[in-house]
């Protein structure tokens, strides 16, 4: 009678138990992430696929939550989002582009003298990054893709010529965000890491349109238009750059969690050794029991992996977004794509399997930016541009080249060896990539954040078990 019950509690009532494999390759994070998890306030409450369905399939550095369509309301669930990550020097942005297209096959290589050329140099580099999203910008109903891809053809040409230096962020006031109408689905995720942010940017753009179409009906008539087209650039431009600036602090952690008013610290991560077998933890996520096993990624323990794909409920797959070699970095892509092709994991993929590729250590990139700011901010009588036509310095991290400082340092420049819209491609989420077979799969996305920072780990930790969860309670029966 007893073991009736308990069945029927196990079948209907109990929460989920799904196991979630950590793997990628040695030094990526993913017993770092781990640790993190632990320490980071991701929601026990049940959440449910269907409130992220609109954003099935894509890649962010942050998923973007819905607002609640009864109600109105932001939804809190997904955490603070991650920021989007700072773009590389221009000559390292043109170097990694390269790259990933020739290894995707995408376009020749191209000859070394088009490497210098500031326009090829300006197509290369994406514009400053975002700045803090809990700011705004990802908290609300906005498609994320809506009109970025306008910002190239558009506003690329007025970024280019009149952009001023980014300014230390200062207080907008009580400014409010104008609200965007929807637009239909997205169309590129290198389209979402150009745009600023969304509210902005979409609004920004229909106030253009609008001043366009105003200007030509009204003609040359005496009534003044609310707003020159060059003040309006002028503060277009201001509010873009604050929207971008990026203050990096090192002690900065991200969604931390609380036991009785006592913040929990996360294990050192310095004192993190290389994973010989396999870590668990076990932790309520999302109205589930997961069973997390991070598995070692070292080369001779890579053949383990697959003794895990027949029973786990989803797979988080780390990569080092600010990884210094691009070896390192196809190692990574050629393991991914041997996970992905095994026989038993492709069918289940192609059935919803949920996969995650993590790209990890980004609070590597704010540092770097911070950094090359910073510098760039020192240099006497030098101002800082954007323009890769004024000045080939990018912020972004400096020069390629080590420059000697006065000081007789050498000039610390960006190590990341790929851009992170590069990588994103790479894996198979641009509109470039080539199909892998998985990628364009809706339950296959690519978060961005950071294991030592906590940046955007609790909201890819929901987004995925959500999906794990809708996938186990659709698939259980038959496994
Ligand atoms: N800056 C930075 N460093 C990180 C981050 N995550 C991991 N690291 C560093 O990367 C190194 C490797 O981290 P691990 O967590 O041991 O990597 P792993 O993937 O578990 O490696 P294996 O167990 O050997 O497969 C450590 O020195 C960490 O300090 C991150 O988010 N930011
Ligand atoms: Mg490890």
């Amino acid at each position: 009678m007893f073991s009736l019950v308990s069945g029927v509690y196990q079948s209907y009532f109990a929460p989920p138990k799904l196991s979630i494999l950590l793997i990628g390759i040695d030094g990526s994070g993913k017993t770092s992430l781990l640790e993190r998890i632990k320490v980071t306030d991701i929601s026990t409450k049940v959440d449910t696929l269907a409130d992220r369905s609109s954003y099935a399939k894509g890649a962010v550095a942050g998923v973007a939550i819905p607002t609640d369509a009864a109600t109105g309301a932001s939804k809190t669930q997904g955490g603070k989002t991650a920021r989007l990550p700072p773009p590389l020097p221009s000559r390292q942005a043109l170097q990694s582009r390269q790259w990933v297209e020739k290894q995707l096959g995408t376009k020749p290589e191209q000859p070394s003298s088009t490497c210098t050329s500031p326009e090829r140099i300006l197509e290369g580099v994406p514009p400053p990054p975002l700045a803090n999203c809990s700011d705004h910008g990802y908290d609300g109903d906005v498609d994320i893709a809506s009109s970025s891809r306008n910002r190239g053809s558009k506003n690329g040409s007025k970024q280019s010529s009149s952009i001023k230096p980014p300014l230390p962020k200062k207080s907008t006031g009580t400014k409010e965000i104008p609200t965007v109408s929807p637009v239909p689905a997205r169309r590129s995720f290198i389209d979402l890491l150009r745009c600023p942010s969304p509210a902005r940017y979409a609004a920004a753009i229909v106030d253009d349109e609008e001043e366009a179409v105003d200007d030509e009906s009204e003609g040359s008539g005496d009534e003044p238009t609310a707003l020159s087209s060059s003040q309006h650039a002028e503060e277009w431009n201001s509010t873009y750059l604050d929207n971008y600036h990026i203050i990096y602090r090192d002690d900065e952690e991200f969604d931390i969690k609380r036991v009785r008013n006592v913040t929990k610290k996360m294990f050192p991560i310095g004192k993190i050794r290389p994973t010989l077998g396999q870590n668990l933890a076990k932790r309520d996520l999302c109205g589930c029991t997961c069973s997390l096993f991070d598995l070692s990624g070292a080369e001779k323990m890579r053949p383990l992996w697959e003794r895990y794909y027949k029973d786990t409920d989803a797979i988080i797959y780390v990569v080092n977004a600010a990884e210094e070699s691009f070896e390192n970095l196809a190692v990574a892509r050629s393991e991914f794509d041997k996970m992905v092709s095994n026989e038993t994991l492709h069918k289940r993929i192609q059935n919803g399997l949920p996969v995650l590729v993590f790209a990890n250590q980004l609070d590597v990139a704010y540092r770097e930016y911070q950094a090359g700011l910073e510098r760039a901010t020192c240099q006497d009588g030098r101002g800082i541009s954007w323009n890769a036509d004024e000045e080939d310095s990018f912020v972004g991290g400096g020069s390629n080249d080590q420059e000697i400082d006065t000081d007789g340092s050498k000039d610390e420049v960006s190590k990341r060896a790929v851009d992170f819209g590069d990588l994103s491609d790479y894996f198979g989420f641009g509109e470039s990539s080539k199909d892998n077979g998985v990628s364009s799969k809706g339950s296959v996305f690519l978060f961005g954040g950071s294991a030592r920072t906590g940046e955007g780990v609790r909201s890819a930790m929901e987004y995925l078990v959500a999906h794990a969860k809708s996938h186990y309670l659709t698939n259980n029966v038959k496994r």
